[in-house]
Formats: structure tokens, C-alpha cells, sequence
């Protein structure tokens, strides 16, 4: 027998910090859950209970707080890198830290028309999330994500011309509500080291605005086709956007709302044109995923 597969660490550390600007008493804050992984020359704390080789969970831990206490943890890709690097620098037998991190919305509160100094609230379950890996000698690999980003449009989405045989009984649409909920990942171009990665700081919260922009944009006002061709063109534009990016990619359930027939009840239209009252479906969805990457020498690999 062998051991095929070692990764051990925390999952869901809870992390909040908050800074005071004590001039301004304005106070920003950020939160987020944490999970690390380490790979590396730890077998035999599974094969031969050698605990020798063993960073505690526990510990790793407690560094998470401590690095979060000693550097800025926004934006994620920075302090996942933070994160890896010190786990992959620190131990000779680790070679490899899995970090993944989701930042939590916190937005200001607007009260009498101004930004409140201290208060914040929830306005979704959109997530920020960055899965990360540095890898000694190899350098850190970062992927960045939209997640739970719950979209709707009433009107402005097709679906006809599909493929139809004895299986088929959807009717061809030209006007139906179109709702998911987002799921896009960019992966950035490797870091050669962690001072490679703060070199490009300012580039990742321009980036998930972006993409967060372009998302909203070509949901809103692209005459939609279909989930896949309205997918695409949002990879296409983040692509444009993000030079530092390799690939786009999304995964988009599509959420259905059925039409109901209520010509049973005094002759009621409410089909076709005269649908307003619709049944939303919880399952099952369509899923539909898609990765973009740019044309040339890597793409043929
Ligand atoms: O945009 C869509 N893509 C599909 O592949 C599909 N399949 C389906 O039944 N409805 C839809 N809508």
C-alpha cells in the first residue's frame, strides 16, 4: 500500500480586523474565512505516527491571526500569498500551501445621506473568494472568484433553434426570464514570489471590479441567445480587461421560473405575452460552464 494523497490544515479559521484611522474615527473593516492546506514530507505522520512532522493545525492557526495581525489582509490574493509563503519559507519539509480565503461583504451604512463611520451591513451572500498555492521553487499560482452573486432579468433572453427530436419537448422561447446565480473564476499568470506578487497589488481589486462590472453589464443589457453565449461574452471582455489573467471561467445554473396556465380559472391569461404570474424552480437547474483562455502557444498545450 501507499499513500496516494496528504494535504491536512484548518478549514473555516473565522478572521475579522478592523482599522482605525484615529484622526477621522473612520473605521474600515474586513472579514473573512480561511482555509489552509500544506502539503510536503509528512507521510510518515500518517504512515508511522510520526507527529514530529506535524505543524498543528492549531498552530497554523494561530499564524494566520498573527500574520493578519503584522500585514494587510486585503486585497485576498495578497495576504493568501502572505499566507503561503510563510508556511512554504518557514518549514523545510513543506513544500506546497494550499490557501484558500472568502472575504465576506461588509458595506458601509449610509445614514442622513452620508457614510457612517463605523457601521456596516450585509447587502448579499455574494462572496469574494482566492484559492491560492505557493509551491517552493515553482512560484504562487492564484485564482480569483465571484461566488453567490444572485442575478435576475425579466425580459431580454431568448432560447430557440435548439437541436429537437422525439426527446424534445421544450417550446422554442423568444422572451423568458433569465436569473442565476454567478460563479467566475480568473486565473492569473504564475508569480515567480511573493514580492512579484505585491508588485501587481493595486491590479487584483481592479480586476474583481471588472469582472464584477462586466458581469453585471453583459447580463443586463445583452439580447441573450442562451446561457452559454452570454457567458462567453463575459469571458471574452475580462479577458480584454485583465491582461495579467490567463483564463475565465463560469459556472452558471440556470434558474428556472415555469410559465402556469390559469385558463382553467374564468378563462385567466397568464401565457405567452400575458404571463405575469410564474412559478420559480428550485430544482433541477441547467448548469452551464465555460473556460476562456487567450489564443497562442499555451492554449495548444
Ligand atoms: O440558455 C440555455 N441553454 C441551454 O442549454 C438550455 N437548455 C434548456 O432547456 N434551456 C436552456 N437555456
Amino acid at each position: 500500500m501507499s499513500l496516494n494523497y496528504a494535504r491536512y490544515g484548518k478549514d473555516n479559521i473565522r478572521l475579522y480586523k478592523v482599522d482605525k484611522d484615529e484622526k477621522s474615527g473612520i473605521q474600515s473593516v474586513v472579514e473573512m474565512t480561511v482555509c489552509i492546506l500544506l502539503e510536503g514530507d509528512i507521510d510518515t505522520s500518517y504512515t508511522a505516527a510520526d507527529n514530529s512532522v506535524v505543524v498543528a493545525t492549531d498552530t497554523q492557526k494561530q499564524t494566520c491571526y498573527i500574520l493578519a495581525k503584522q500585514n494587510p489582509i486585503t486585497p485576498p490574493e495578497l495576504f493568501a500569498s502572505i499566507v503561503g509563503t510563510h508556511f512554504v519559507e518557514t518549514y523545510k519539509h513543506i513544500h506546497a500551501a494550499h490557501v484558500k480565503i472568502i472575504q465576506h461583504r461588509w458595506t458601509r451604512m449610509t445614514i442622513d445621506g452620508k457614510p457612517h463611520p463605523h457601521s456596516f451591513f450585509r447587502d448579499g451572500e455574494e462572496i469574494r473568494v482566492v484559492e491560492s498555492v505557493t509551491r517552493e521553487n515553482q512560484g504562487i499560482f492564484l485564482r480569483s472568484k465571484i461566488e453567490k452573486l444572485l442575478v435576475l432579468k425579466s425580459t431580454g433572453s431568448a432560447f430557440y433553434g435548439f437541436h429537437r427530436d422525439e426527446y424534445t419537448q421544450l417550446p422554442e422561447t423568444w422572451d423568458r426570464i433569465l436569473s442565476t446565480e454567478v460563479e467566475a473564476g480568473w486565473k492569473w499568470k504564475t508569480f515567480s514570489s511573493l514580492a512579484e506578487v505585491k508588485f501587481v497589488v493595486p491590479k487584483f481589486d481592479e480586476a474583481w471590479n471588472a469582472a464584477r462590472e462586466i458581469t453585471l453589464k453583459t447580463f443586463a443589457t445583452d439580447s441573450s441567445a442562451s446561457v452559454q453565449n452570454t457567458m462567453y461574452k463575459m469571458c471574452e471582455q475580462i479577458l480584454a480587461a485583465v491582461p495579467l489573467v490567463e483564463a475565465v471561467d463560469y459556472s452558471l445554473p440556470n434558474k428556472h421560473y415555469f410559465e402556469i396556465d390559469l385558463s382553467w380559472h374564468k378563462g385567466l391569461k397568464n401565457t405567452g405575452k400575458d404571463a405575469t404570474v410564474f412559478a420559480p424552480q428550485s430544482n433541477p437547474n441547467g448548469l452551464i460552464q465555460c473556460t476562456v483562455t487567450r489564443k497562442g502557444p499555451k492554449a495548444k498545450l
